[in-house]
């Protein structure tokens, strides 16, 4: 059985950042217990706080050695048993994954790469030693990147690099990587040369492309053989410095920035699927769904995983910092408080409130609800940028290598040495951007220069400033609006189709979509499972397509969405007036488009504007159902945004194409409980069918409808039905077996169960 950890670390303030800005903080669920929780504000309402629950939180003053002692070392020795031991540092630039992966060059800031590495000779020698040299432990090395979702070797020189990378190719029915190569080490000298030379080649290659190369992920991958007379044991640990998850749309999205950035968000939303699959013990993990893990056979062989989430604890990385809380602790995201409360939605305008000052101007982006990030705001996101002008963090300190001449110097001790190494397949690893010594992290190309990093939780940039260099075509904003939308759904940030007023796209987002990569899927069973990977890899074909295609000519709508982004922008900030306005701009653009017709709708209702026609014969919505309803509405609209942790702005779907036969959720209608679900559940009632239909459905407006369900329950729902598609067709036979599924406790059932009682009364 595979098991997973998943752990924070906060990095300490780096020059130039202020205490007065931290805003994000350890805590115990009680006193006396370990430090598992993050409490972060909501980016909305700083009354409200997010708590979000993790194995263990390290907070900023973690040494490097008080990491790995706590996270890595235990492990060490279930790896010389043969389990694969799999790290990952996730988290947005400039939080400190290289840093936890790599660290600095003196020992004391030594990361857990050489510490693991270190540790393994040490391991080896010993068990040579107490076997009186009958059992010989072997290492071998592995470097590569992923890049584009392509896999370069970095152990050897980036002339050698073909376009297209190396292929893969399953062999007994393992992934291997075509023409990686694998070296053998001896001891930590040795392993310290190839590491340096390789995170050079790193640089070079992303260099030469442009590019940065925190947008590949580095797998480092270390392959363990203990030979004992005929009998082999061979285990891997693999050590893995992931892209940067930042938000896209507080950089700066040239052409080739976004496809890096649909590339690196699929992996990593892929990456977070497996992560909660192996955390909840589901039998399917979808590893194969992504190149990275699929090398990396995520999960399985009993595998150990440890995601090691690096945040930044201040005010320029909040909205940063939530989605990769969301990302990273979805199974075990905990609100504080009732976000879905829909009090917290009447509030006045979340004039974004809270948290005050510079953070909340740049509030048109959500938290991104996880979805690694994938935005298409290239527009805001510019204007935005320029306001905020973080500071970026600059490493601090020399890193393990990354630097061509430097390195010479470092003295690392190494312990023992090993036997000889043979040879063997692949593993991933990965090069983490390099990055020298004390020098200014080479700033992502993407951002604006020497800082590094822009993130800022800034707000937003108003309305108005449309910055109107759109560096990509329409179709690629659609292809990017799409896939963010999927990631969205499937990450259960409840709000749905939010890009919808930027994406005019036909893409029917309810789909839990799973972000495929390209690559083939696995064996999935039957029914929904496949299905659902057909029609991902469907949609993410046609998503790569279009990317890839030849800019197409404008067709004229870039100024349209440029309206529709402004307008979303306007919204946030509460200017329901000027969003109006912008998305009235907007309609001629998009004549007839559903989703724009029913923001347009809804405003006019909620501003007590109009109602009625709107001149373009597509429905509206009718008086009676604005802001009233609205301000049931647990989610799923604006106002549910941020508290669903989603990124888009908007639901209009369900508006437009009309509610669902159940009540929604935030309707207060009083609970009439109609006969004893314990009875109806063995009886298979009418009522107790239609709550089946409906869950069975995997309809999120239908699921969202039910009595207590609000849109990340429904999306929890929804997501979790998909996981288990290929088990018993994927459908729900019963409460009983409904009541089992994550999230569905008696009581959620029977809440459900009571509002159709109460619809059917
Ligand atoms: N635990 C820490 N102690 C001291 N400095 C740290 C720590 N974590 C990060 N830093 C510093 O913060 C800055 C950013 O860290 P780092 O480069 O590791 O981030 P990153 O997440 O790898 O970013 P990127 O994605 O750009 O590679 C660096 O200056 C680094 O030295």
């Amino acid at each position: 059985m595979p098991t997973v950890r998943t752990v924070v670390r906060f990095r300490p303030l780096l020059e130039k950042e202020l205490d007065k800005d931290v805003i994000v903080r350890a805590d115990r669920v009680e006193a006396g217990k370990p430090l598992t929780l993050v409490k972060i504000p909501s980016p909305k309402n700083g009354a409200e706080e997010f708590s979000f629950a993790f194995n263990s939180v390290y907070e900023q003053a973690t040494s490097q050695e008080e990491l790995f002692t706590a996270e890595v070392a235990p492990h060490m020795k279930a790896l010389f048993q043969g389990l694969d031991v799999t790290i990952f540092a996730y988290g947005v630039t400039g939080t400190g994954k290289t840093h936890t992966m790599r660290g600095g060059l003196r020992l004391a800031e030594r990361g857990v790469i050489p510490r693991l590495l270190s540790n393994v000779f040490r391991r080896g020698k010993k068990i040579t030693k107490d076997t009186d040299g009958a059992t010989m432990v072997d290492v071998a090395l592995s470097y590569y990147e992923i890049y584009n979702d392509k896999v370069y070797d970095l152990l050897e020189p980036p002339e050698k690099r073909t376009p297209a990378g190396l292929p893969l190719r399953e062999k007994d029915g393992k992934t291997m990587v075509v023409g990686l190569s694998e070296r053998s080490c001896e001891d930590l000298k040795d392993f310290e040369r190839l590491y340096i030379e390789a995170n050079n080649n790193r640089v070079t290659a992303a260099t030469k492309l442009n590019a940065h190369s925190s947008r590949s992920h580095a797998i480092l991958r270390v392959k363990v053989t203990q030979t004992t007379g005929d009998m082999v044991k061979e285990s891997t640990a693999s050590a893995i410095d992931l892209a940067g998850s930042e938000d896209n749309r507080r950089t700066d999205n040239g052409k080739e920035r976004l496809v890096e950035s649909a590339a690196i968000n699929k992996s990593l939303f892929v990456l977070s699927q497996c992560i909660d699959a192996i955390s909840r013990g589901d039998k399917r993990i979808p590893y194969r769904e992504s190149k990275m893990t699929r090398i990396l056979s995520l999960g399985q062989n009993n595998g150990i995983t440890v995601m090691i989430l690096n945040l930044a604890p201040i005010r320029s990385y909040h909205l940063d910092t939530l989605s990769s809380l969301n990302v990273s602790s979805r199974a075990k995201r905990i609100e504080v408080r009732e976000i879905e409360n829909e009090i917290v939605y009447k509030q006045a305008p979340r004039t974004n409130s809270g948290l005050g000052g510079i953070s909340m101007l740049r509030q048109p982006l959500r938290p991104l609800n996880n979805a690694h990030n994938v935005h298409t705001g290239t527009l805001a996101a510019k204007a935005a940028e320029k306001a905020e002008k973080a500071d970026k963090p600059v490493k601090a300190f020399a890193v393990y290598t990354d630097k061509k001449p430097s390195v010479a110097t470092r003295t690392i001790i190494a312990p023992s040495a090993n036997t000889s190494v043979p040879r063997q397949p692949l593993q991933p690893k990965r090069p983490s951007e390099t990055t020298s010594d004390t020098l200014p992290r080479p700033s992502k190309l993407a951002r604006p220069t020497g800082q590094s990093l822009l993130r800022q939780p800034q707000p937003v940039q108003i309305p108005q400033s449309p910055p109107k260099q759109i560096s990509i075509t329409p179709d690629q904003i659609e292809a990017m609006v799409e896939k963010k939308v999927a990631e969205i759904l499937a990450s259960r940030a409840a709000a749905e189709a939010a890009e919808a007023a930027s994406a005019p796209p036909p893409a029917p987002v309810a789909e839990p979509t799973l972000t495929t990569p390209t690559t083939p899927t696995s064996a999935t069973a039957s029914g929904t499972q496949n299905e659902i990977s057909e029609e991902v890899k469907r949609r993410l074909e046609a998503l790569e397509r279009r990317i890839d295609s030849e800019s197409r000519a404008d067709d004229g709508r870039s100024e349209g969405l440029r309206l529709l982004l402004q307008a979303r922008q306007a919204k946030e900030q509460g200017d329901d007036e000027g969003a109006l306005a912008l998305y009235e701009r907007a309609l001629p653009f998009f004549p007839g488009q559903a989703k724009l017709l029913g923001k347009i709708e809804r405003l006019r209702v909620k501003l007590g504007v109009v109602v009625g026609d709107n001149g373009e014969g597509g429905r509206v919505v009718v008086e009676g159902k604005g802001k009233r309803e609205r301000k049931g509405r647990v989610s799923g609209d604006e106002d549910g945004e941020y508290q669903d942790g989603t990124e888009a702005d908007i639901d209009e779907e369900e508006d437009v194409a009309g509610r669902s036969p159940v009540r929604g959720k935030g309707q207060k209608k009083k609970v009439v409980r109609v006969g004893g679900l314990e009875e109806e559940d063995e009886t298979a009632s009418p009522r107790v069918k239609q709550l089946l239909q409906i869950v069975n459905s995997k309809d999120l407006v239908l699921i969202k409808g039910l009595h207590g369900f609000g849109a990340k329950k429904a999306q929890d729902l929804v997501d979790c039905l998909t996981l288990r598609g290929d088990e018993e067709s994927g459908r729900v036979e019963s409460l009983a077996q409904l009541r089992t599924l994550p999230g569905m406790g008696g009581r959620a059932v029977e809440r459900a169960f009571e509002g159709l009682a109460i619809a059917a009364v």
